[in-house]
């Protein structure tokens, strides 16, 4: 079905471009990817040893990565009147609980053959945390030490399962310029220079991020669909997702309809007056951001829905609810803009829309799942439960 792939020569080990001074992953990419050039030549990214699991007993954790559940959704459908199938593909249930893994041991697998990586060395990464949380599992299991700069907008909840991997959890604040002393990336770079024997592996820039989903989860989900597949609704953080499935379907699928979905605040969209708002701030982590990173092609999306929390987290609660799917707050805002794409796209009987779902609730039991957080939110009505005489004063 693919194209035999070059080798992976060094020309193509990724290393990330650390100046004096930090700066913002936003250069212009590098990869040569262009929509036929798998017609006319090898592709531009190297073949990735990896095999899925046959099923019988593991030789580590790493390998239970992948191959995630495509699973049809019932209620919600039926309630919405949408005729078409919908199915979450439920990157919740990789074993480190989120779609970053494949990614992640592609990343350290790559800088390993190209040398950058050896034994013994610190990876410093900056993430809202389910890279983090893929990378201190990573690490724990192959013997590295991690150190994650972890925004302080990102849960508790992801911060402890860092911890308890081992990794070292760097806190910074909201509202820092990114690249100050203070801000992710110049705090990582920071830590990169004080601290001997590192290396940061960059998902941002890094290229062997998006390749990962390009070889393997744009292929598991065409796979499962036993090639029909008419809309697949994806969000980005980095854009590796956005970027491997995107360039993946182009070629072996061209027809399929590729939504990106994403959160006001946030400046992915196109075309860009579609993320003019007033609001300046969305509770959903690990997607959206405002600047476009080098990884990320959004060239490939066919049309892109911007989302209030309102109604992502209300959609996230349904999934768990109604579908019985455990999912974690990105999940709502990409549900709810495959609602919308459906609608729009009036998609009906036999066709077959794939709603990627990034990561659980576990990540968020403090969060969007508690009443009162929500109600606190203005995200859902206040109810006078216990028939408080002062409630409406
Ligand atoms: N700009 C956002 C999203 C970054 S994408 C990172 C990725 N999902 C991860 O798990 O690290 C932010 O910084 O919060």
């Amino acid at each position: 079905m693919s194209p035999e792939p070059r080798n992976r020569d060094p020309e193509y080990c990724f290393r990330s471009p650390l100046e004096d001074h930090p700066t913002l992953p936003n250069r212009p990419p590098k990869c040569p990817w262009k929509k036929d050039l798998h017609k006319t030549e090898q592709s531009p990214h190297g073949k990735w040893d990896w095999k899925p699991s046959d099923g019988k007993i593991l030789p580590s954790i790493l390998k239970a990565v992948g191959n995630t559940p495509l699973v049809k959704m019932n209620k919600i459908p039926k309630a919405e009147n949408i005729e078409c199938e919908i199915y979450g593909k439920c990157e919740f249930m990789n074993p480190g609980g989120s779609i970053k893994e494949r990614m992640l041991i592609r990343c350290i697998e790559d800088a390993e053959k190209c040398g950058t990586l050896k034994p013994g060395m610190t990876i410093i990464e900056t993430t809202s945390g389910n890279t983090g949380i893929a990378l201190a599992w990573v690490c724990a299991i192959k013997d590295y030490k991690c150190i994650i700069v972890l925004p302080d907008k990102s849960s508790k909840e992801k911060e402890d399962i860092m911890k308890a991997f081992g990794a070292t959890v760097v806190r910074v604040p909201m509202g820092e310029p990114d690249i100050s002393e203070n801000g992710k990336y110049g705090k990582t770079h920071y830590l990169h220079k004080t601290t001997p024997n590192s290396i940061i592996l960059d998902q941002f820039s890094n290229p062997s991020n998006a390749v990962a989903h390009y070889d393997v989860t744009a292929e598991e989900i065409y796979y499962q669909c036993d090639g029909q597949v008419d809309m697949i609704v994806i969000a980005a953080g980095t854009g590796g997702t956005m970027t491997g499935i995107g360039r993946k379907f182009k070629e072996i699928s061209p027809n399929t309809i590729i939504i990106g979905a994403d959160p006001y605040s946030s400046k992915f969209a196109q075309p860009d007056k579609i993320n003019e708002t007033n609001v300046k701030f969305s509770e959903v982590e690990g997607i959206g951001d405002t600047i476009i990173p080098t990884i990320c092609d959004r060239t490939n999306i066919d049309k892109w829905y911007k989302l209030y929390d309102i109604e992502s987290l209300n959609v996230a609660r349904r999934l768990i609810k109604e579908e019985g799917l455990l999912v974690g707050l990105s999940s709502g805002v990409i549900m709810a803009g495959a609602l919308k794409a459906v609608k729009e796209y009036n998609l009906g009987k036999g066709k077959k829309v794939v709603v990627v779902l990034p990561d659980g609730t576990r990540n968020y039991l403090t969060k969007f799942i508690v009443d009162q957080w929500m109600e606190q939110r203005k995200l859902l009505p206040a109810v006078n439960t216990r028939n408080h005489w002062w409630w409406d004063i």
